[in-house]
């Protein structure tokens, strides 16, 4: 379980997160949701240990995030955030093989090898492996950061907007991979904002809006025009479509 407990944050004298107490429940795909600038990214990137925690504790399967060594931390978190700096002029495999780093220490073994050819796989990247990042289209690089996230096989996966800029299908081959690594025992921590893939996929939903958490529950709870509605302050209408919420926005 992640415990985040009391967290708050601040840029300059403006508040980011105020006061954030939330369990991220072990082994269920959790999905972050609301508006631009709710503090979704802040959120996860204090989990991830890509910034200082200012005030609060997060601890995630018992161990302090602020004193866990950083290999160990590597085998257990892998976080895939919204910008990625890496230099183009690496080929799509070199950048999945990096995911590996944490097991091997720069001497990869045939487990790692395969590893990287799985997450290949699974984004649908191998026929473009060789290619250098800078030869690929936007969502293939985003891929091929989803498959380095990925080959890392670390207990949690964290991910920020993973389907920004894939096509419906890739985005649905995403989802459901995500979903295939959750039935077999992995947790995962999304922030998406398509609210549909979050009512269908998700075990559990955490809204935030305005640096606070909203809203928090299953999607039949979060999903409702009523609780949507405030959160994005706009009318939407919600069907239920084989058991599930569809939310309807366009109306
Ligand atoms: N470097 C920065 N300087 C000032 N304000 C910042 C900085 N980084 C983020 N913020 C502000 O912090 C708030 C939360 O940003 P954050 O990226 O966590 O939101 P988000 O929920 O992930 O948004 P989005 O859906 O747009 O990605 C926003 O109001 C943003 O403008």
């Amino acid at each position: 379980m992640i415990e985040v407990q009391g967290v708050s944050h601040q840029i300059g004298k403006m508040p980011i997160l105020s006061d954030i107490t939330l369990r991220l429940p072990m082994g269920k795909l959790t999905a972050l949701i609301g508006p631009n600038g709710a503090g979704k990214s802040t959120l996860l990137s204090l989990t991830g240990r890509l910034m200082p925690l200012q005030a609060g504790q997060i601890r995630v399967d018992g161990s302090d995030i602020g004193t866990t060594d950083t290999r160990a931390l590597a085998k257990q978190m892998a976080i895939l955030s919204q910008s990625n700096p890496l230099g183009s002029r690496l080929r799509v495999r070199e950048l999945v093989s990096f995911g590996r780093w944490p097991h091997h220490q720069g001497r990869p073994g045939p487990r790692d090898a395969a590893e990287v050819e799985q997450a290949l796989h699974d984004m649908d990247l191998t026929p473009l492996a060789d290619r250098f990042l800078d030869a690929l289209s936007g969502g293939q690089r985003q891929r091929a950061f989803i498959a380095m996230t990925l080959a890392q096989g670390a207990e949690w996966l964290l991910l920020d907007e993973p389907l920004a800029a894939l096509d419906m299908a890739h985005a649905r081959g995403v989802m459901a991979r995500l979903a295939g690594l959750r039935d077999a025992g992995r947790s995962i921590v999304v922030v998406l904002h398509d609210i549909n893939h979050a009512a269908v996929w998700a075990d559990h939903i955490v809204a935030m809006k305005a640096g606070r958490i909203a809203a928090e529950g299953p999607p039949s709870q979060v999903c409702t025009a009523e609780v949507l509605g405030t959160i994005y302050d706009m009318e939407l209408r919600v069907m239920q479509v084989e058991g599930k919420p569809l939310v309807l926005h366009h109306l």
